[in-house]
C-alpha cells in the first residue's frame, strides 16, 4: 500500500508578536485522493497549506511537524529543512499560474531544465516526462509548445502548463491554493477535472485550498473546514455533507444551493464576522455565532474528538454516521 503523500501533526502558526493564527490541524492525504480544505477569508487556509511546505511569509513561525511520503519526519518550527523537499516532494499551484513562469524564457526549457539541474533526472528523461505530461493534459504538440513564450499562452493553456511543471519531478503531494480563481468558471471546473485526474492515478495526493463548497463537495475525497484557524470539522465529503458534526459545517451546508451570478456555489455568508487572530474569544472560538451555543460552548474550548475518519471540535459533535 502507498504511504500517505503527507501526514501533518498539531499544525500552528503564531505571528512573531505571539498571537495565535492556527493551531492544532492534524491532516493526512493519502496519496491518489483529493483533500479539500474549506474556510472563510482569514480562517488560515493559506497560512496553513504554507507552513506545512515551510513556506510562511516573514512575521509568522510555524510548530508542528509533517511528513512527506515515505521521507523523515520533518519539524516545521525549521523550515529549512522542508524547503529543499519542494519540487521533488510537494508542489505548491498559486492562484496566479504567470506566476509560475520565467516571462523572458520558453516553455520547453522551463519544463525541462529545473529537473536537470536539481538532479532528479536526465536530460532525455525529462523531455519525455515533459512530453508525457503533455499528452496527459491535453497540451499542444510538445515541439510546437515548446517553443512559445509563456506571455503567448493563453488562460488555460497557462494553467495547464504550469501544473505540468509543477507535475515534473512526480510530487508526492501538490497543494493547489483557488487554483482558477483568475479563470471563468468552465476554466475552473476543467482545471478541477485535471487535478482530479491526476490524483486519480493514484501516485499524487492533492490539497485543494478553496472557499467554493460546490467545487470541492463535488472533486474532493474528504474535506476539511476551518474556522479561526482550527479545524472544525474533517471528514469524507459524502457524509459530512450528509451529517456534518459542527453546526458551523451545518450552517454552511444547509445555504449551499445559494448561487453567485457566475452560477458558482460560494461558501455562503454566515451571519457576523469571524474573529480575527489574537482576538479569539472564550470558549468554542464559533460561539458567538452557532445557532446551537448553550453555557459551556461560552467557557470552555472543544477538544478536536475522532471517530473513524471523521473529527469534530463541537461539545456536542455527533460523529455517528
Ligand atoms: N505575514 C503575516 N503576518 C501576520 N499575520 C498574517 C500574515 N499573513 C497572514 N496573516 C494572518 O493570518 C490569518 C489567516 O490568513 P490566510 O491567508 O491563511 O487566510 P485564508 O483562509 O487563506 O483567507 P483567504 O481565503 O482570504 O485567502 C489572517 O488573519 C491574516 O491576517
Amino acid at each position: 500500500m502507498n504511504a500517505p503523500a503527507v501526514v501533518v501533526e498539531d499544525l500552528a502558526v503564531r505571528t512573531v508578536s505571539g498571537a495565535e493564527v492556527v493551531s492544532g490541524v492534524n491532516l493526512v492525504v493519502q496519496a491518489g485522493r483529493m483533500v479539500g480544505l474549506l474556510g472563510e477569508t482569514g480562517a488560515g487556509k493559506t497560512v496553513t497549506a504554507r507552513a506545512m511546505l515551510g513556506l510562511l511569509p516573514r512575521g509568522l513561525k510555524a510548530a508542528g511537524r509533517v511528513r512527506f511520503g515515505r521521507g523523515q519526519w520533518l519539524d516545521l518550527s525549521k523550515p529549512d529543512t522542508v524547503v529543499p523537499l519542494l519540487g521533488r516532494m510537494a508542489g505548491l499551484m498559486l492562484q496566479d499560474p504567470a506566476s509560475a513562469f520565467d516571462p523572458v524564457q520558453r516553455i520547453g526549457p522551463q519544463l525541462v531544465e529545473s529537473v536537470v539541474r536539481n538532479r532528479l533526472m536526465s536530460k532525455p528523461e525529462a523531455v519525455a516526462r515533459a512530453e508525457e505530461l503533455c499528452a496527459k493534459l491535453s497540451l499542444p504538440e510538445p515541439a510546437s509548445l515548446f517553443r512559445l513564450f509563456p506571455h503567448e499562452l493563453s488562460g488555460g493553456m497557462s494553467q495547464r502548463v504550469a501544473l505540468a511543471m509543477t507535475l515534473m519531478p512526480a510530487p508526492e503531494l501538490l497543494v493547489v491554493d483557488e487554483p482558477t480563481s483568475a479563470l471563468d468558471a468552465n476554466l475552473r471546473v476543467d482545471a478541477l477535472r485535471l487535478l482530479r485526474d491526476i490524483a486519480g492515478d493514484g501516485n499524487t495526493g492533492m490539497l485543494l485550498i478553496s472557499h467554493d463548497l460546490g467545487l470541492v463537495s463535488h472533486f474532493c475525497d474528504e474535506i476539511g473546514i476551518l474556522y479561526a484557524g482550527h479545524l472544525a470539522e474533517l471528514g469524507p465529503t459524502s457524509t459530512v455533507l450528509r451529517k456534518p458534526a459542527h453546526p458551523y459545517t451545518r450552517t454552511l451546508v444547509s445555504c449551499s444551493l445559494r448561487l453567485n451570478s457566475s452560477n458558482r456555489v460560494l461558501l455562503p455568508t454566515v451571519g457576523g464576522e469571524p474573529p480575527l487572530p489574537g482576538d479569539w474569544p472564550s470558549g468554542c472560538y464559533f460561539h458567538p455565532r452557532c445557532p446551537a451555543a448553550r453555557e459551556k460552548c461560552r467557557d470552555q474550548t472543544p477538544v478536536y474528538v475522532t471517530a473513524g475518519a471523521r473529527g469534530a471540535a463541537c461539545h456536542f459533535a455527533d460523529l455517528e454516521d
